[in-house]
């Protein structure tokens, strides 16, 4: 006889220092490409989210930029993000690698993590119904230990003994999000630790961005890729525009490029000295990275799709609060 399951749903942040794994697992969860990946650090700048739903729950990632120092305004910005998507959430998933020792950066989010969900005194102890091991939080705090797959088993292990000293973590799981390997579990894990609660976004919703901060997102990503360590961080992407591909009179794609739907790009700058880096030889870096991205910006925009890009100079937008608000930071 099977019993009544609860139907569990929630936020769950994804935090851990840049290049942990973070939107390798979040993609992993959900099944589809909607963070960004890059070898290169901090290139997650938003609070993206992805929602997984199951049968029995539904568990909506909140996943957050490296966090960092703020050095500029729009670290300072980048930082209130992070502020706000840990506000609301219900619990808190924090990557740490398998293949790194424990270092500052990661002390640093626990401390982050500490002033914020941890529970100092007996008062606020007394107030939680909870006495026992999970006690340490006001919110179940999930240590994941990322990227398995690059140690042994044993050094698993020491690793997964270390975090437990580490901090009374409500629970502690390993997984290889490139491998596959235990997802299952983290799945599991992070499904048991969301409160009852009911269905809040349609079953085949996976993503709370609109298609033009994805595609926004999606590009700046290439781009990083594409340019290595040419490039300063200072890249701003803005999908101005996604117009609709003109319809004959069946209603059907006319021939030609005005069948296609054009998508409206500013890439920004902070100097024109940059602009020929991100152009490249003749167009060569445009031309890549329209290629890369074609067939996500056909699915995302639900039609063949042209990819505008216009490379555009924001003369110290990083510090400037105007631009950074059109920019949508
Ligand atoms: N071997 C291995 N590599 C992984 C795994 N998960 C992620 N990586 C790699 O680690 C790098 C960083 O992964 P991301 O998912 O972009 O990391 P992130 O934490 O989102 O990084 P930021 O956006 O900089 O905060 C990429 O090169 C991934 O391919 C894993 O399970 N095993």
């Amino acid at each position: 006889m099977q019993e009544d399951v609860a139907y569990r749903s929630g936020f769950i942040a994804v935090v851990g220092r840049p290049n942990v794994g973070k939107s390798t697992l979040m993609n992993a969860l959900i099944g589809a490409r909607i963070a960004i990946t890059s070898s290169r650090p901090e290139t997650t700048r938003k609070a993206i989210r992805g929602v997984m739903t199951g049968e029995h729950y539904q568990v909506v990632l909140v996943d957050t930029p490296g966090i960092h120092r703020p050095r500029t305004l729009l670290g300072q910005r980048l930082n209130d993000v992070v502020d706000d998507s840990l506000a609301e959430v219900d619990a808190v998933a924090f990557l740490l690698p398998a293949d790194q020792p424990i270092g500052p950066g990661d002390r640093r989010i626990l401390e982050r993590l500490r002033e914020q969900f941890g529970i100092q005194s007996r008062d606020d102890q007394a107030r939680s119904n909870q006495t026992h091991d999970s006690s340490a939080w006001k919110i179940p705090v999930i240590a994941v230990l990322t990227k398995i797959d690059q140690v042994s088993r044993t050094q698993m292990v020491e690793k997964l003994i270390e975090l437990d000293q580490l901090a009374q973590f409500t629970q502690i799981v390993p997984v290889s999000a490139l491998e596959q390997d235990n997802l299952e579990e983290v799945r599991d894990v992070f499904v048991a630790a969301m409160p009852e609660g009911p269905q809040m976004y349609p079953d085949d919703m996976l993503s709370e961005e609109t298609p033009e901060d994805t595609i926004a997102e999606l590009i700046r990503g290439a781009f990083l890729e594409e340019l290595h360590d040419e490039l300063p961080h200072s890249l701003a992407v803005v999908v101005d525009e996604i117009m609709d591909p003109e319809l004959d009179d069946d209603g059907n794609p006319v021939a030609g490029p005005a069948g296609k739907a054009r998508v409206m790009v500013s890439i920004y700058v902070e100097r024109d000295s940059q602009k020929p880096i991100i152009i490249g030889k003749k167009a060569e870096h445009l031309v890549h990275v329209k290629k890369r991205l074609r067939t996500a910006v056909n699915r995302i925009v639900g039609a063949k799709a042209y990819l505008d890009l216009h490379v555009k100079v924001a003369k110290e937008w990083q510090s400037n609060p105007k631009s950074l608000e059109r920019l949508g930071f």
